[in-house]
């Protein structure tokens, strides 16, 4: 984290949520309270089913939670804000609409003219210029990801929700999108929380990384992450970050252990 991370851009306090379903109710999240600085590039991880994507959704505004609130600058959220964008692990394009057209929906949802230097700007940055009037089928998954990430800079947000959104794509193409994305982050300083189920994309990528116990979803810890950027693809190979890496994984193993442990005695 740098110094200048210090404002709350995103707040959740004593957040807790309660699925009910016909077979009673589920506790995915317990008493989250977390803050995303101003300018940050948060990462949260943790077993699948700890409530990642439920936390991120209600940081979204997308869902109630049961108890607790989620601020955006102080101001509570309770259904999906301007200044917050979210982008899924499916890219979420519309089939039957090119690129262009599926990057200008924000603005028509919005009635307001798409902001047509901004988008080629964006499209410009991210290597999709010449692909505005291909349809989704007619790209890879890694662009279809890249014009998502346009669509959700083109209305100019200051924080980006994103949930395990190279999850899908391959070692390779994953490495790209990680080395996009930092550069993203580094020449718009948006506010970044960024759910992965990799230990190594999330200290690549983070400033933070806030670790989920299992279910219901706890913060368990979090880990500061200071390695200088621009992190090239090529340091995930190296002792120091491998160290890091272990160190995590170490104290998630143990903490599933205990809470193993736990439910036996129970
Ligand atoms: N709409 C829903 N109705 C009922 N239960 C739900 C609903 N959505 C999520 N859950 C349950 O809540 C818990 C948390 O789910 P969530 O998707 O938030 O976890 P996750 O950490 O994102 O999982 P994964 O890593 O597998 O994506 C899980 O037990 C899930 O089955």
């Amino acid at each position: 984290m740098t110094a200048e991370h210090t404002k709350t851009k995103l707040s959740v306090t004593g957040a807790s949520k309660y699925y009910q379903t016909k077979t009673g109710a589920v506790h995915a999240l317990d008493d989250v309270s977390l803050e995303v600085r101003e300018g940050e590039f948060l990462c949260i991880i943790g077993p699948s089913g700890c409530g990642k994507t439920t936390l991120l959704w209600s940081m979204a505004g997308l869902h109630d939670l049961s108890s607790g609130r989620v601020a955006i600058d102080g101001e509570v959220i309770t259904k999906p804000h301007p200044q917050i964008a979210m982008i899924f692990q499916d890219a979420n394009l519309l089939p039957w609409r090119n690129l262009e057209k599926n990057i200008e929906l924000p603005f028509e949802l919005k009635g307001t003219k798409p902001d047509r230097a901004r988008i080629d700007k964006l499209l410009d940055r991210v290597g999709l210029v010449g692909f505005g009037n291909k349809h989704p089928r007619e790209l890879s998954g890694g662009m279809q990801q890249r014009a998502s990430i346009v669509r959700s800079l083109a209305v100019d947000p200051s924080v980006l929700l994103m949930d395990e959104p190279f999850g899908a794509l391959d070692a390779f193409t994953r490495d790209e999108m990680n080395l996009l994305i930092q550069e993203i982050w580094m020449e718009t300083g948006k506010t970044i929380a960024f759910v992965t189920h990799s230990i190594p994309e999330a200290i690549f990528l983070a400033d933070r990384i806030v670790v989920m116990s299992a279910r219901p979803g706890r913060i368990a810890s979090i880990y500061n992450v200071d390695i200088p950027r621009p992190r090239p693809v090529s340091i995930q190979t190296e002792p120091d970050f491998i160290a890091r890496v272990m160190e995590i994984k170490t104290r998630i193993d143990n903490q599933r252990g205990q809470q193993e442990d736990h439910s036996s005695v129970a």
